[in-house]
């Protein structure tokens, strides 16, 4: 990793204004991102210069830093193949049964990124009623008609809303309407010969079949395609030593957690977080004794913490790194709940200093809103960051969109609300529904942001010119800035937030990118 951080003479002049990281955060407050606010630095790389190449764990190398969070309305194995896919890793939640989640991570890892592996199939005795359902539900593009109404059955036509829209009898069989002769690609094919293929034939839908019986097993959009083709590179994937790409999964801290963590590793799962509000606790510390006696080539990641004590008992206790925040996330009711957390920029300050004496790389999880977050975290001695709401209500997010008053939205929820606990409890502690649920989230709506395949390399591209205006052109010289005290940053008052946002103008409309 590159390095341009400043030596100790350099800092000399950088010293009389503002304050380092280390006056600030001593200060007696608990401060968040919004808070604070970092001096611009000398300018002498290109944005593309950056390189924000990091450690997820002590052993894992990620070329970006964004993690998707264990939520079972984030990440699941659409998500994880498409944070891979950006260099990057998806934690794969464990509100399942612990069957269904190994088996998210084996789809994970054998989903291509631009293909749909589990596209809408109908069989050609349904009504196209059905289609008018979904359409009003969540909205309607195509739907493969197969032998036996799923994927990996022979395929027999297609329906588009084309094939729909002047049919006054809406109890018509799909058969009746549908297309029979489809351009197809061979099942296997890359994207790259798929592309041609669909852009030879002209086509908006393109059905990958096997070519020994028909079957069909993935779906090409055109859209998708286009997709892909504007946006920013989506650079180098995440790949393991067996050349499939990274996955993680979360696991928790019972007894019956440890036939999970088999079924995972079985799966070829890369890393496991230890998914916990408070980490610091003789449960975890048993876990992952257990799990790096069991696993040894297995990287586990301990949290959540937020002070230094915290992070110096699960170190010490092997964690491969460890995840912070508590109560910074968007759906967190904890600190009301509890009383206890801390303001995230402060948390991944005090945490990262402890930790990066013993190695040990730190995951900022929760509360990260816009790229200015993620530069803040990153800055302030963070070697990734996770994201909840951030990645939520994007097309790889689990769940539907449904329309309500004209937006497109779906469904985020908290993994400590009480509809997630229900759904949790009815499946991880095996119907046991006697114990006393205390929520800490809430259950909410979040707009939809297209897909993470063009939203992270747009916010990570904000991320770069942001270490570019603080004049470091890696991880591990912003770490060394902030470390040394050349990184000067200030808290902001409550006026000059609000100068900082856009302010004073009757209405506007704001576009990401
Ligand atoms: N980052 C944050 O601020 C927060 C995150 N969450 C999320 O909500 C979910 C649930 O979090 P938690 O409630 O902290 O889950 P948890 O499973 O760690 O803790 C639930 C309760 O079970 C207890 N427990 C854990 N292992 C045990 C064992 N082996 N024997 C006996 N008792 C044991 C804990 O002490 C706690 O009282 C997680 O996904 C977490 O990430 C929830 C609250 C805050
Ligand atoms: O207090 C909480 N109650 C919950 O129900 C809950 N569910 C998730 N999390 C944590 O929030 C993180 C995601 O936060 P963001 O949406 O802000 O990215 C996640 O990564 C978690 O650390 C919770 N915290
Ligand atoms: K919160």
């Amino acid at each position: 990793m590159a390095s341009n951080s400043h030596g100790a003479e350099d800092c000399k002049s950088y010293l009389e204004d503002g304050f380092s990281a280390h006056e600030l955060f001593n200060k007696g407050y608990s401060y968040t991102y919004d808070d604070v606010i970092f001096h611009p630095n000398h300018i002498d790389f290109a944005t593309e210069a950056v390189d924000l190449t990091t450690y997820l764990t002590r052993n894992i190398v990620l070329r970006t830093p964004c993690l998707s969070s264990p939520m079972d309305t984030v990440t699941e194995s659409s998500m994880a193949a498409a944070m891979a896919a950006l260099g990057g890793i998806g934690f794969i939640h464990y509100n399942n049964l612990p069957h269904e989640q190994a088996d998210l991570v084996k789809k994970a890892k054998s989903q291509r990124v631009g293909f749909v592996r589990d596209p809408f199939c109908l069989l050609p005795t349904d009504s196209i009623h059905k289609i008018d359902d979904l359409k009003e539900r969540q909205g309607f593009l195509c739907a493969l008609v197969t032998e036996s109404g799923t994927v990996g059955s022979k395929l027999l036509g297609i329906v588009t809303n084309r094939d729909l829209d002047f049919v006054a009898d809406r109890y018509t069989q799909v058969s009746e309407v549908m297309t029979p002769d489809i351009v197809t690609a061979p099942a296997g094919c890359s994207l790259e010969e798929a592309t041609q293929i669909l852009i030879d034939n002209k086509v908006k839908y393109l059905p990958l079949v096997s070519e020994n019986d028909g079957s069909v097993m993935e779906l090409l959009f055109r859209d998708d395609v286009k997709r892909i083709k504007q946006s920013p590179p989506l650079g180098s994937p995440s790949l393991g030593p067996d050349g499939k790409i990274l996955v993680g999964a979360a696991i928790g801290t019972r007894e019956s957690d440890k036939e999970r963590l088999r079924l995972l590793v079985d799966a070829g799962v890369n890393a496991v977080i230890l998914d916990s509000s408070q980490g610091d606790s003789i449960y975890q510390r048993d876990m992952l004794g257990y799990a790096k006696r069991a696993f040894p080539q297995l990287d586990v990641i301990a949290g959540n913490v937020v002070t230094a004590n915290q992070a110096r008992n699960l170190i010490s206790a092997g964690a491969d790194a460890l995840r912070v925040g508590m109560g910074s996330g968007s759906i967190c009711t904890t600190q009301e709940v509890c009383a206890v957390g801390r303001g995230q920029a402060t948390a991944v300050y005090k945490v990262a200093s402890v930790a990066k004496e013993s190695g040990v790389p730190i995951i900022a999880d929760g509360g990260i809103s816009n790229s200015g977050h993620i530069v803040k975290a990153l800055a302030l001695g963070a070697s990734t960051v996770m994201m909840g709401s951030f990645l939520a209500g994007t097309e790889e997010s689990p769940g539907d969109y449904f329309i309500q008053d004209g937006k497109r939205l779906k469904k985020y929820r908290g993994m400590g609300s009480l509809e997630a606990m229900a759904k949790g409890s009815d499946t991880r502690y095996l119907g046991d529904k006697s114990k006393l649920k205390i929520a800490q989230g809430v259950s909410g709506v979040v707009a939809d942001k297209g897909s993470v395949l063009r939203l992270i390399p747009y916010t990570m591209h904000a991320v770069k010119q942001g270490f570019q205006d603080l004049g470091v052109s890696s991880l591990q010289a912003a770490h060394n800035n902030c470390k040394s005290g050349v990184l000067r940053l200030e808290a902001r008052t409550g006026a000059a937030q609000v100068e900082g946002g856009v302010h004073g103008l009757v209405s506007y409309e704001k576009k990401r990118f």
